[in-house]
């Protein structure tokens, strides 16, 4: 513990260890200044992953948009040592819906990390939006970070005393946005995930769910193609956690690419795809027949 990491508008002390992110809070303050990361990618083009012949099933991405992300190979090892990732190859293409699944210290965690480029593989290749992460900058990952992804946690980390809106609202400081514009574009996405009549309300004043749906607008108010959500029902009863799951399947619908991390296989079981770790490995990566998300959580909790 005792490091301080942050994602937009979000800021976390958490122990994720050998990740030199200590510029995130006076990127904060330089919004403007952050550098533009390059637009021509460093490495292959997104729309041409790397198959390597005999890799493991994870590597195997469904039919569909180009990649997001790309893990090569990645390995992470912490001091013990502890091996939480032993080599894994996975794709996550444009459009996706996937669960990663596993029990308790299978990696889940480790793997949502190199995934958000909140911690770097001890060896591998991690891309995001065709960018080789270990060729960029902390400044530079902070930009990768805001204009690519979105966060949503088993803790809802929201600001105490501070109004849903100006908690969404806070996920575009990055930005360098003027606060109006920020505050209007926080009151569509609360509408989104169903708060537009809670946006004066404070985080001690709305239930779970509610919170966890205000975590979530935070995460998606700049728009970012890729959601990445570790545990998100976790500290939600049922009926609330499947309202916050719906909201992650409307917004899937709604183009955006969504990666939940869960050890609860009936929530594995929602998503079409499911990614699925043992000891640091994946032994299953594949797409899986079913409904379909959004028909079966349409149902689901009501
Ligand atoms: N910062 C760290 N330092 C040392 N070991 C760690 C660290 N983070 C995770 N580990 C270890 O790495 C392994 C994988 O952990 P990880 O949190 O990725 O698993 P998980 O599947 O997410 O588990 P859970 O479902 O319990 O959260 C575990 O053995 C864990 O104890």
């Amino acid at each position: 513990m005792g490091w301080v990491f942050s994602v937009p508008g979000v800021a976390f002390s958490e122990a994720v260890t050998g990740w030199a992110g200590g510029d995130c809070w006076s990127d904060r303050n330089t919004a403007s200044t952050v550098p533009p990361i390059a637009t021509t990618p460093t490495a292959a083009p997104i729309s041409t992953p790397l198959f390597r012949p005999g890799a493991p099933p994870g590597c195997v991405a469904p039919a569909g948009g180009p990649a997001i992300v790309e893990l090569r190979e990645v390995r992470k090892t912490y001091a013990g040592p502890v091996h939480a990732l032993r080599g894994v190859d996975l794709t996550v293409v444009r459009g996706d819906l996937l669960a990663i699944v596993g029990p308790s210290g299978s990696g889940k965690s480790t793997m949502l990390h190199m995934i958000g480029t909140l911690d770097r593989p001890t060896t591998g290749v991690v891309r995001v939006a065709g960018h080789d992460v270990a060729t960029l900058s902390d400044r530079e990952l902070s930009a990768l970070r805001s204009r690519h992804l979105g966060f949503v946690f088993q803790q809802f980390h929201l600001a105490p005393g501070v109004s849903a809106l100006d908690n969404v609202a806070d996920g575009l400081l990055y930005t360098g946005t003027n606060r109006r514009i920020r505050r209007e574009r926080a009151a569509a996405a609360l509408e989104r995930v169903g708060l537009g009549h809670r946006l004066g309300h404070r985080p001690a004043e709305l239930s779970g769910g509610e919170q966890q749906r205000v975590a979530v607008a935070r995460a998606v108010v700049g728009d970012p193609p890729l959601l990445l959500a570790d545990e998100p029902t976790g500290n939600l009863d049922s009926t609330a956690g499947a309202d916050v799951l719906r909201v992650l399947a409307d917004l899937h619908e709604s183009g955006t690419t969504v990666a939940v991390i869960t050890h609860d296989a009936e929530i594995a079981g929602w998503c079409p795809r499911q990614v699925r770790l043992r000891d640091g490995l994946i032994v299953d990566g594949h797409e899986h027949d079913n409904l379909g998300p959004v028909a079966l959580l349409k149902g689901a909790g009501r």
